[in-house]
């Protein structure tokens, strides 16, 4: 067997795992608790589901806080590959299997306990040797050393296939044990039933049975005779009673025709009474019918009901009905024109009523529309005196315009020049004013030079340069000085004078301004005057127009209310006809009533009639039963009279006087036959019952016998039944014996050459196997020691080798070659020293030489790792605590030697 692929999905500490793994060795490696066990403990759990968890649960299985997990494993076997899936879930806190395939050769199988069988068949091995030979767990590398020699046996045994053997002995065993426990119960069933059958047989049985049968023949004869006797008397008792109950008889009949004579005659009276009463009645109904026929001939002879023939006599219910009917659909009818001849006048009536309200509305309409016109009459003409008097201020207006402009007239301005000269001779004035000022400056400064000069002219020196006059050229400048102040004083003057006139002109021109201002304010005051007075000329005309319109509107209304009064007499015309009509109506009404009423008296006193005939025809019919009755009656009395005085003519008194005697007679003697009898028939039936007593014993003691005879065939039966057995279970043990001797001394033989392979050069000498598989290791001083006194690395290497060599005994075959399950090693390398890694190192290479196709290694050790193929490392991630595989092979060189 070969695994191919492991795949884990939420497996223990793995998330997402998918791990080829290919022939040879493999190790995988990581530091603990990164998930190597797991690993393999995956691959075990695959193969044999829960059986591989030893005490634990499917939960555990599951990575802690998630609900599923699935575990696929792909692998080969002798030929053939298969595949294993199995999937978990949480239900609650409890994990269930819910998928458990197993695919390969043939139909799928499904289901843990089907799949688990299926594999143990498959491998030949069941967990439990799969973990004994293949699977190394951590700390169990001892297991089979620390075996017991029993429990090394079983798991040898089994995994040889001689467990079987070991069954099918125990089996033949409890078999054998079972039958005899069978045999022994039935032997003492043979003893019991031999001694009662001989007990009974003791008893006489057949004898006591004749003398009881003998003495019941007497007791019955004696009960025979007296039952006869006994017959006897009851028949002379029942003859006599016989007499005297007729004689019973007869005096009850007499007794009772005289009953039923007395009961006649009162019932003749009686009927007779009944019928004289029915006579009266008669004649009463007779009258009355009289009193209705002229009831019915008065009624119709005042009715006036000619057109039918209606003579006493004559009653045809059909014609009255007939007529009656006619009248009733008569009477509807006029009651219908009636209804409608009111509906008319109703409606007619409230016509008349609207159309006199709606004249009166008219009117007032009209009143409304002529009030109206005559209201806007006065305000016409106050509008007419508001327009005279605007036109009259609009002529005011004018004139004062008129007026205002003559001002301009003589002016050397035209009108609306006014500002603009103005402004004119403003600036002009201010023009004025600066030469005036220039000017006056002008003077100041030539009188103050005049002043100066003259000065200095009285101290003698220049009044220009302040020399000596005499030779000064300025003397005469005094003098033009003197001209020019003339000259300018003459100016000042000149100017004064136009800025005079200035002034007054521009006084003028201020008069004309204020004219201008005034004629705008008076033109505007006539515009908006003259806009007034064509408005008030618009709403005049408009008025004008209204009034007319509404006085129209009024003669209108004033036809329309006139038309309305004609219409509503002319309605109450129809009116009055109407209501005459409804008279007629009335009338005619009345009289069908009448004839009605007098037919339906009519019909009812017909109807009362035929009554009254029923009632004397059924009184007449009586009279006569009731005569029929007393009659038959009367006949039947004389009958039982006659009967009677037969019956009383045939008594016999001393007839009966005897028949009492015998009777009583007869009555003592049945008394005491009785008591007789019944003591007679307690005998008989004390004896019947011992017969029976007798009679099942011996049925009994046949039954015995018949038992007896079976239980001995059964017992010779199981006899020989055990001996088949006894000789089943010898085959069995020693074929096993056989088998497992010659298995053992190979299985020595194997364990001796590895063991040899590994410890070579060390101190032991042989291993001795016994047929109990008991180990024992000899030195090579020749002392024997037990496998448990070895050190711990030598018994690890020796455990090893024992499974080693057990592999080849798989190999090699015992009965027929199986194919070899991979080896699984988890930590083998714990207890051993570098010197001994290598030993292992070389047993692992023999297993691979003995055809262990695939090898499997946990390990830390340098060597081991250098002596893989594969190398598979496993890590557990921190931050998701998840385990993840990775795979590498460890050199080119050990790769290209596979
Ligand atoms: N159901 C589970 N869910 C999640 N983690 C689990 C579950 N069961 C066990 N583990 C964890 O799996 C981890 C791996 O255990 P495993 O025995 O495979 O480690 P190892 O690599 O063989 O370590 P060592 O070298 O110590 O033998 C442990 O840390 C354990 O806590
Ligand atoms: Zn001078």
């Amino acid at each position: 067997m070969r695994v191919e692929r492991v795949r884990l999905r939420n497996f223990k500490c793995y998330g997402d795992a998918d791990l080829r793994l290919r022939r040879g060795v493999t190790v995988v490696h990581g530091i603990n608790g990164s998930g190597k066990s797991t690993l393999l403990e995956a691959v075990f759990f695959a193969l044999y589901g829960s059986s591989a968890l030893d005490d634990r649960t499917l939960d555990d299985v599951i990575s802690t806080g998630e609900e599923e997990c699935t575990v696929e494993l792909d692998f080969h076997h002798d030929g053939g590959d298969y595949r294993i899936e199995r999937e978990l879930r949480l239900r609650g806190d409890r994990a269930t299997t819910t998928t458990c395939i197993l695919e390969g050769a043939g139909e799928p199988i499904e289901g843990a306990r089907d799949v688990e069988r299926a594999v143990s068949e498959l491998l030949r091995m069941d967990a439990d040797a799969f973990v004994n030979c293949a699977y190394v767990r951590q700390g169990e590398v001892n297991k089979l050393i620390h075996a017991s020699p029993g429990e090394r046996q079983d798991m040898i045994d089994d995994l040889l296939q001689l467990g079987a053997l070991e069954e099918y002995r125990e089996r033949a065993s409890d078999a054998r044990l079972g039958v005899k426990s069978v045999l022994d119960g039935q032997r003492e069933v043979l003893e019991d039933l031999q001694t009662q059958v001989e007990r009974k047989e003791d008893q006489d049985l057949h004898e006591r049975l004749n003398a009881l049968e003998s003495r019941r023949g007497e007791v019955v004869s004696e009960i025979e005779r007296y039952e006869s006797q006994r017959e006897e008397a009851r028949e002379a008792r029942e003859s006599a009673a016989d007499v005297l109950e007729r004689h019973e008889e007869t005096r009850e009949e007499i007794e009772e025709l005289e009953e039923e004579i007395e009961k006649l005659r009162s019932k003749i009276a009686e009927t007779e009474r009944k019928r004289e009463e029915a006579g009266e009645a008669l004649r009463e109904l007779k009258g009355e019918d009289e009193g209705l026929a002229d009831e019915r001939e008065g009624l119709l002879a005042e009715a006036d009901v000619s057109e039918i023939d209606l003579a006493d006599g004559d009653r045809d219910e059909e014609t009255i009905e007939d007529r009656v009917e006619e009248l009733e659909a008569r009477d509807e009818a006029l009651r219908d024109d009636l209804e409608e001849v009111r509906v008319t006048i109703t409606e007619r009536t409230g016509e008349i009523e609207r159309l006199r309200e709606e004249a009166t509305e008219y009117d007032e309409e009209a009143a409304a529309a002529r009030e109206a016109a005559d209201d806007l009459e006065s305000r016409i003409a106050e509008d007419v005196e508001a327009i005279e008097e605007r036109e009259g201020r609009v002529e005011e207006l004018d004139g004062e315009i008129e007026s205002a402009r003559e001002a301009f007239a003589d002016a050397p301005i035209a009108f609306g020049e006014s500002e603009s000269r103005l402004e004119a001779l403003e600036d002009d004035r201010e023009g004025l004013t600066a030469e005036l000022t220039e000017l006056t400056a002008e003077i100041r400064s030539v009188e103050d030079a005049i002043e100066e000069g003259e000065q200095l002219r009285e101290a003698g020196k220049c009044p220009e340069c302040g020399q000596d006059v005499e030779d000064s050229p300025h003397v005469d400048a005094l003098e033009r000085k003197r001209e020019r102040l003339a000259e300018l004083e003459a100016e000042l003057s000149e100017l004064e004078a136009d800025r005079a006139e200035i002034d007054e002109r521009i006084e003028r021109v201020e008069d004309l301004v204020e004219t201008e201002r005034r004629v705008d304010r008076l033109e505007e005051q006539r515009e908006s005057a003259a806009r007034l007075l064509a408005e008030k000329g618009e709403t005049l005309a408009d008025r004008r127009d209204q009034r007319d319109r509404l006085r129209e509107e009024a003669e209108k209304y004033d036809e329309e209310a006139a038309d309305a009064r004609e219409e509503a007499t002319d309605i109450e015309s129809e009116v009055a006809d109407a209501r005459s009509e409804l008279g007629g109506i009335n009338a005619e009404r009345g009289e069908v009533r009448d004839s009605l009423e007098t037919l339906r008296r009519v019909a009812e006193i017909d109807s009362e009639r035929g009554e009254l005939e029923g009632e004397i025809e059924r009184l007449r019919e009586r009279r006569d039963d009731w005569a029929t009755m007393n009659e038959e009656r009367r006949e039947g009395l004389s009958e039982k009279r006659e009967r009677k005085r037969d019956l009383e003519s045939g008594f016999d008194d001393d007839r009966i006087e005897q028949a009492r005697e015998r009777k009583a007679e007869a009555e003592d003697y049945l008394e005491r036959v009785g008591e007789k009898l019944s003591d007679l028939e307690d005998d008989r039936d004390e004896l019947q019952g011992a017969i029976g007593g007798i009679e099942e014993k011996i049925e009994e003691l046949e039954r015995l016998r018949e038992r007896l005879e079976s239980v001995e065939v059964r017992c010779e039966r199981l006899d020989s039944l055990y001996e088949e057995a006894e000789t089943l279970q010898a085959t069995y043990g020693d074929l096993r014996a056989e088998l497992r001797q010659r298995n053992v001394s190979t299985l020595e033989r194997l364990v001796n050459e590895t063991f040899d392979l590994v410890y070579r050069n060390d101190s032991y000498a042989a291993i001795d196997l016994d047929g109990d598989y008991r180990l024992t290791i000899y030195q090579k001083d020749g002392e024997p020691l037990e496998p448990e006194q070895l050190s711990g690395g030598e018994r690890a290497l020796f455990n090893l080798s024992l499974r080693c060599a057990i592999y080849r005994l798989l190999a090699e075959g015992v009965e027929g070659s199986a194919p070899m399950p991979p080896l699984i090693l988890d930590e083998p390398t714990v207890f051993l020293d570098s010197g001994h890694v290598t030993q292992l190192v070389s047993l692992i290479e023999s297993m691979r030489e003995i055809g262990v196709e695939q090898i499997v290694v946990v390990s830390h050790d340098d060597e081991l790792v250098g002596a893989a193929d594969d190398l598979v490392a496993v890590e557990k991630s921190a931050t998701s605590n998840r385990s993840r595989l990775e795979r590498s092979a460890p050199s080119e060189a050990l790769l290209t030697s596979d």
